[in-house]
């Protein structure tokens, strides 16, 4: 999908509702999820398959290409989260990486110009991402969130107003118990979007939730 690396308009673009989902974050069958999710609106997804009772091998790699099938079907950019050989398997159009994962300048050799995304948790680490080749970063947790086990203690919007009051254009994603309640700050702050995950797959209705997220999202511009 990538001939060269994604211009920053059409990152900032891709990133404003950015749905996150694996087999344990749903209650009701994923596929119906990522399906209402996308009636909602999200601008993309990624796959993101870990915790407990998680698929491996073989069932990852079928449950992940089902959930890439709905993608392609609508047009939603697909995103791997973390392993990389899956991502080139199915020719992904991008990958997550963590802290804790191979260097993003390692997976930036691996995947040529598909999408590269890094989590980051402070200034340093922003501006080594950008350094390595990452097209976005990902900054959180803004609020306290149930949904990562290891995550780090909830930071609010600092980091994102701390990266734009240097001059920082790089685009910026917000995670972390991000709501339609709360997703507005991340937005004032400077961030060009949010991504989530409970708040859309545990809803009783996903494509309204998803929804009320996008409308306020661009109601903020
Ligand atoms: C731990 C994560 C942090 N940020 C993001 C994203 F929103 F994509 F930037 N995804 C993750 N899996």
């Amino acid at each position: 999908m990538f001939l060269t690396r994604i211009a920053k308009k059409d990152m900032r673009d891709l990133l404003r509702l950015y749905f996150i989902m694996g087999s344990n974050n749903c209650q009701s069958d994923p596929k119906h999820v990522l399906e209402q999710a996308i009636k909602g609106g999200i601008s993309l997804f990624q796959f993101r398959e870990k915790g407990n009772a998680a698929f491996s091998g073989e069932e990852k790699y079928h449950f992940a290409k089902e959930l890439q099938s709905i993608c392609k079907k609508h047009m939603i950019p697909f995103i791997v989260n973390d392993d990389v050989e899956l991502a080139l398997a199915l020719n992904a159009d991008g990958v997550h990486i963590g802290q804790d994962d191979e260097s993003a300048e390692a997976v930036r050799r691996k995947i040529g110009d598909k999408i590269l995304g890094v989590s980051t948790h402070n200034l340093l680490e922003v501006e080594k991402a950008i350094a390595e080749g990452a097209d976005y970063v990902g900054i959180g947790p803004i609020y306290s969130t149930e949904t990562k086990v290891d995550a780090k203690a909830a930071q609010g919007t600092k980091l994102i107003l701390e990266v734009r009051n240097k001059g920082i254009n790089v685009p910026i994603v917000g995670i972390g118990g991000i709501t339609s309640e709360n997703a507005a700050p991340v937005m004032k702050s400077g961030g060009n979007g949010v991504s989530v995950i409970t708040t859309i797959s545990l809803s009783a209705d996903p494509a309204k939730s998803a929804r009320e997220l996008k409308e306020l999202i661009d109601s903020l511009g």
